[in-house]
């Protein structure tokens, strides 16, 4: 598969396709078997997690991962410590614009917070290390529709204001097929289709053997 650099790639297929490994594996959380990965030029496989993140590449894997003794506050300055210097647009005070409950809760320890909020929480971390390339699994598991809206439409405005690349695996095909450009759809740990996402959305085959809608 192939992701396009400053869009939205859209990552679907049911439970058990093989969308985490996926992640994992282009992460180098987990290695491949046998194929290649590859960014711009260079040959990913191998080169470590810590190499990953000075490519540029930040992955926020399933099930949250903020750290829940620390405030908001400090939760986000932990993503400035992983911070790529040459893409200084994000800074806290942008995060606060774009999750206004964020803002109202930044002394606020984060164990308190809702699923919704803690989402917003790693994902606006991940945005401060300034990455080019988001890895992002299933931001929207278990949260309401109104939520997963604030957040995709946040994610839309980085892609498009920042430049920056997302690869968005979920099984809510329709709400991702909304935000994204390109799609792909995994079966069996195997891409079964690729494309734009508006053809993918289109096809009323596909959407019920493979998205569930
Ligand atoms: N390309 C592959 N080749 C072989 N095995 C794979 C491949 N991709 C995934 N698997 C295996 O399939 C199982 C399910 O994979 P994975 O958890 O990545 O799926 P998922 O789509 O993320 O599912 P969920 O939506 O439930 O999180 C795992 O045991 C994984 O090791």
């Amino acid at each position: 598969m192939t992701v396009p650099a400053g869009a939205v790639t859209a990552v679907l297929g049911a439970n058990g396709a093989g969308k985490t490994t996926l992640l994992r594996t282009v992460s180098a959380v987990q290695s491949p078997v046998s194929g290649s990965i590859t960014m711009g030029d260079h040959d990913l496989i191998g080169a470590g997690a810590e190499s990953m993140s000075r490519r540029g590449l930040s992955h926020v894997p399933e099930g949250r991962g903020v750290i829940v003794e620390l405030t908001v506050e400090e939760n986000l300055r932990l993503g400035l410590l992983g911070r790529n210097t040459s893409r200084p647009r994000m800074d806290i005070g942008r995060v606060w614009d774009m999750f206004p409950p964020l803002a109202q809760r930044r002394q606020a320890t984060a164990h308190t917070l809702s699923g919704g909020e803690r989402q917003m929480l790693v994902i606006a971390r991940a945005l401060l290390a300034t990455p080019s390339v988001l890895l992002l699994d299933e931001p929207s598991l278990g949260l309401a529709p109104r939520v997963v809206a604030q957040i995709f439409r946040q994610l839309r405005d980085a892609v498009d204001t920042d430049g920056l690349t997302v690869v968005l695996v979920e099984q809510n095909a329709r709400s991702a097929l909304s935000i994204a450009e390109h799609a792909v759809v995994l079966s069996l740990g195997r891409v079964v289709r690729e494309g734009p996402a508006a053809d993918l959305q289109g096809d009323t085959e596909l959407r019920h053997a493979y998205l569930g809608f």
